[in-house]
């Protein structure tokens, strides 16, 4: 075995993926032997798998010292030798598989599984990914939050300090019927390779790119916009960035596909304002990419790995393409959020909308709103919906939506939740229920602080970070609410990414 078990995994938040995967791998770095480590850095050694990180590796156990290893499943015994030592765990790679034992080891289906991190989770059978995806939930509401939840067991209830309060019911994952093929974005970083211009994924634990044609998560029509922006660059001479020296213009590809219009979008991301023969390649991916409606170029200068950067203009077509989720039309700009599963993003979305349980008089307010997706699909059954949110161009596109849908009952400001909220708050909006969608981060403490003091009856929390929902789950808890359904929703099949939208009630109302 090699690739994937050899190397660190890389930080894949810009590749062909688009997956957060994190360099933590460890690597050979650091002291081989440590005093109280059982373990030395290069040591073959047999482990237990008990358990799996939300990365996807295997945690493991050698004379009660922890170590992480990659591509190991829980319920297997493993040889793994030891890349790096710390004094309360380590990291290997699997090197066999002693025995399987109760895994559910099925063969990836994708060729470059082993060298690309954008997946964590191929080799688990999908129904057991699944199944995992709740685990690591319960876990986090177990172990931050301090949550009881239902069916689980007494171990995690105590140390909770809950007394008599119902448990929280943590329903099964709400997973795809085909797992695959379904992400409506991707973003390529560009380099060079033996030929030229190559682009594809950062190679585990490394900036070398691996040049790449087919992903088995992206949607076909994304797989096909890139190859034919990478042939139209390579055509023309189009200069690849070196990440080394800072030099060479193009840096990444982004391209979106609307599933429910065929509109497809490319961004080109580089280095520098002028593209030389900027009109050729403009021509040619027109040719190349059918439904191509937006051509868009964004300008990122700085040695950064963020993908872009402020300056976004339209080199050919319209500033926006059109996607329809749940029957309500989206315009969606280069750098504005907007779910990756169309499939799934339906079910999350109508799951917060029951647990907002409006009867249409309610006030509601969308915390970091996007382009206004919950807000829309809020509004219908609610009196009336405020959305903040900090991108300007999301905003401006979140009023363009709520435009074309005909939607009249929605107001969005730009800002930060944190800051907007209590100016909404010195205005005398008091909402019924706030829905907050936060980044990986979690909630900003100030916007928990004026969630606390407006005390709606409702709060919907929608969260792609388990371990930061549970920390604001216990403030929120500390400060008055109960949360009570959670539910898990596999937006990100194969990787070990999970999303879940709770709700929770406030106590003085029960
Ligand atoms: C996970 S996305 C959710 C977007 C939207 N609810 C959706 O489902 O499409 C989080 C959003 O929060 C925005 N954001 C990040 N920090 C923010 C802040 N402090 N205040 C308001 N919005 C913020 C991001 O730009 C992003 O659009």
């Amino acid at each position: 075995m090699s690739g994937k078990y050899g190397k660190r995994s890389k930080d894949g938040r810009d590749s062909m993926r688009g997956t957060k995967g994190e360099n933590k791998f460890g690597g050979r770095g650091g002291a081989s032997s440590l005093a109280g480590v059982p373990v030395a850095v290069g040591q073959r050694v047999e482990c237990e798998i008990i358990g799996l990180t939300h990365e996807g590796e295997g945690v493991g156990r050698v004379e009660g010292y922890t170590l992480f290893v990659r591509d190991a499943l829980p319920g297997e015994r493993v040889r793994a030798e030891v890349l790096s030592i710390g004094k309360s765990f380590g990291r290997g790679r699997m090197t066999e598989v002693l025995d399987a034992g109760v895994s559910r080891r099925v063969s990836p289906p994708c060729p470059i599984y082993d060298s690309c991190g954008g997946c964590q989770l191929q080799h688990l059978g999908y129904a057991e990914q699944l199944k995992w995806k709740r685990r690591h939930v319960v876990d986090n509401l177990a172990r931050i939050g301090k949550l009881p939840v239902a069916g689980e067991t007494r171990e995690m209830i105590e140390g909770s300090g809950e007394g008599e309060r119902p448990p929280v019911i943590v329903h099964p994952t709400i997973g795809m019927d085909e797992p695959w093929r379904y992400r409506n974005k991707a973003q390529v970083p560009i380099g060079f390779g033996d030929g030229g211009l190559i682009g594809g994924f950062y190679e585990m634990g490394s900036n070398d790119i691996v040049e790449m044609d087919a992903c088995l998560i992206q949607q076909e029509e994304n797989e096909e916009t890139v190859r034919a922006v990478k042939e139209a660059a390579r055509l023309l001479g189009v200069s690849a960035y070196n990440r080394a020296t800072g030099r060479g213009l193009l840096r990444h590809v982004v391209v979106r596909h609307a599933r429910t219009t065929g509109q497809r979008m490319v961004v080109l991301v580089t280095n520098g304002r002028d593209i030389p023969h900027a009109q050729e390649l403009i021509g040619l991916i027109r040719e190349r990419v059918p439904g191509i409606a937006s051509i868009c170029q964004n300008v990122q200068t700085a040695a950064t790995p963020v993908v872009f950067g402020d300056e976004t203009h339209v080199l050919w077509g319209e500033e926006v393409i059109y996607d329809e989720i749940g029957g309500i039309a989206f315009a969606i700009s280069p750098r504005s959020f907007f779910q990756v599963n169309p499939e799934q993003t339906v079910r999350l979305y109508s799951k917060a909308v029951e647990y907002a349980a409006l009867t249409g008089t309610e006030t509601v307010v969308d915390a970091y709103c996007g382009i206004g997706t919950i807000s829309l699909f809020l509004a219908k059954h609610a009196d009336r919906v405020y959305g903040v949110e900090i991108i300007p161009e999301a905003i401006e596109d979140a009023r363009r939506n709520a435009a074309i849908n005909e939607i009249a009952n929605v107001e969005f400001a730009v800002g930060a939740a944190e800051l907007v909220m209590p100016r909404w708050q010195a205005e005398g909006i008091t909402p019924d229920v706030i829905v907050v969608d936060p980044p990986r981060k979690g909630c900003d403490p100030a916007l928990i602080s004026t969630m606390l003091e407006l005390k709606p009856e409702r709060i919907v929390y929608v969260s792609c970070n388990p371990s930061t929902l549970a920390r604001d789950l216990r403030l929120l808890e500390d400060g008055g609410y109960r949360t009570v359904e959670v539910q898990p929703v596999d937006m990100f099949p194969h990787t070990g990414h999970v999303e879940v939208v709770c709700s929770l009630i406030y106590k003085g109302l029960e």
